[in-house]
């Protein structure tokens, strides 16, 4: 599956001065809602990275809010699995609400459309973890972490991209005054 053409077709690769959730600045701008809303792609993209799982008996898939909502759901269907999603606790971490629950051993694969730093799927491993899930891999879309990113679990992903990206204090796109965009 060529992913990055999937991306390009449907919008949703974005050039320019981003300012990422890590707090990052980078030319390029995957936007995965554009691509995901379109439900063929979406089932596509999940019977991929499924396929890279299924082996691993899963029971149920989780992913971060927003990006990981959709995922977590087309994956599942592709691995006959629950779909759980984690949201923002307030307090800078992820959790589990809207009556989502996990069963004590449960194992589960985690799914992110965008790893960067990681960070935003390791919370929603967390909240599953906190819960007595047991984490059996992580899956993405698209890895830009350049190769960085790593969850002590097989992670497996559609995409590897090398993509610049820097602190602000680094950032030549600030030093051009190209304005920065909060997508
Ligand atoms: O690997 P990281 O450094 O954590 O960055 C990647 C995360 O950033 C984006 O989500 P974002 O928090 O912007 O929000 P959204 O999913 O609600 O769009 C993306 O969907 C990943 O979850
Ligand atoms: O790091 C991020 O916040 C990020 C990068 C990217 O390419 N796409 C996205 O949705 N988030
Ligand atoms: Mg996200």
């Amino acid at each position: 599956m060529d992913v990055l053409e999937l991306y390009r077709r449907t919008g949703a690769l974005l050039q320019g001065h981003f300012l990422l959730r890590s707090g990052l600045h980078t030319p390029f701008f995957l936007q995965s809602a554009a691509l995901l809303q379109h439900p063929l792609y979406a089932e596509a993209v999940g019977e991929a990275l499924g396929r890279l799982f299924e082996d691993e008996r899963v029971d149920f898939v989780i992913g971060p809010a927003l990006g990981g909502v959709v995922l977590s759901f087309v994956v599942a269907k592709a691995l006959g699995a629950r779909a759980l999603f984690a949201e923002k606790d307030g307090q800078g971490g992820m959790t589990l609400r809207r009556g989502l629950t996990v069963n004590p051993g449960d194992r589960f694969l985690a799914v992110e459309d965008v790893v960067t730093t990681g960070e935003s799927v390791r919370k929603a491993i967390q909240a599953a973890e906190a819960r007595g899930g047991v984490l059996v891999g992580v899956g993405a879309i698209v890895d830009r972490s350049g190769g960085k990113a790593a969850f002590g679990v097989p992670f497996r992903v559609l995409l590897e991209l090398e993509v610049p990206q820097y602190p602000e204090e680094a950032c030549p796109l600030c030093r051009e005054e190209l304005p920065l965009e909060e997508v």
